[in-house]
């Protein structure tokens, strides 16, 4: 659909620099999604791996975020191998409803009640991030952290019209439990893509 070199605005690497590629298509139909322009991936120009390469290479950085749209729905193993060829480090953002394809440097799982994750993302987290729309989904985000890997850092990111309301109840949350943190979408404060 689109590709920018940015700053990485969520998560563990929140601030690093990082080329997106964002992939058209999601059946996900997340109510609150911030880019929904996505969803119809026919609405959005095919281009070749060679191409996705030679654009991500333009960039100083060394990390590429794959995200969408929902990039588990296509066989990423090409792509993948291609920018790894390349040197970078390949990141993915997902909501894991599909099995994931492809070698991975990075893994952000960002579940969702819209449509359940395919179990076999779960060991393949390094990082979890649930968006909070509702203080229930703090609870819901929870029951996730029994199922993945020791290692996996624990994200709660407000869900950004809800910023005003959700923020503080995050907050409280990662003060009694310490093993989540805090996750902004820095980017849409500094006005950034
Ligand atoms: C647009 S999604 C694309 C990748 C994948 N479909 C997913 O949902 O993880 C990228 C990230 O933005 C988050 N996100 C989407 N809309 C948001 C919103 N309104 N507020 C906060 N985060 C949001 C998603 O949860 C996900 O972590
Ligand atoms: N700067 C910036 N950081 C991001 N982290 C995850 C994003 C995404 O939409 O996947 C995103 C995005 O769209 N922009
Ligand atoms: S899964 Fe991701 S891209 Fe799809 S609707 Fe939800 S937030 Fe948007
Ligand atoms: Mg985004």
């Amino acid at each position: 659909m689109e590709d920018f070199y940015t700053i990485q605005g969520e998560g563990f690497y929140q601030g690093h620099a990082a080329y997106f590629v964002r992939l058209g298509g999601c059946d996900v139909g997340c109510v609150w999604c911030d880019v929904k322009e996505s969803w119809d991936a026919s609405l959005h120009p095919m281009l070749s791996i060679a191409e996705i390469v030679s654009r991500v290479k333009t960039g100083k950085g060394k990390i590429v975020v794959i995200t969408g749209g929902e990039p588990v729905m296509y066989n990423l193993e090409k792509l993948t191998h291609a920018l790894k060829d390349s040197g970078l480090r390949t990141h993915i953002e997902t909501s894991g409803v599909y099995p994931l394809t492809g070698t991975w440097d990075w893994v952000c799982f960002s579940p969702k009640k819209f449509k359940k994750p395919d179990t076999s993302i779960f060991e393949k987290a390094d990082e979890l991030k649930v968006i909070i729309n509702h203080k229930s989904d703090i609870a819901w985000a929870e029951e996730f952290t029994s199922k993945l890997k020791p290692s996996c850092q624990l994200f709660l990111q407000p869900e950004w019209s809800k910023e005003k309301e959700m923020l503080p109840l995050i907050i409280e949350y990662v003060k009694d439990n310490p093993k989540w943190q805090v996750s902004l979408q820095v980017h849409k404060y500094m006005n950034i893509p």
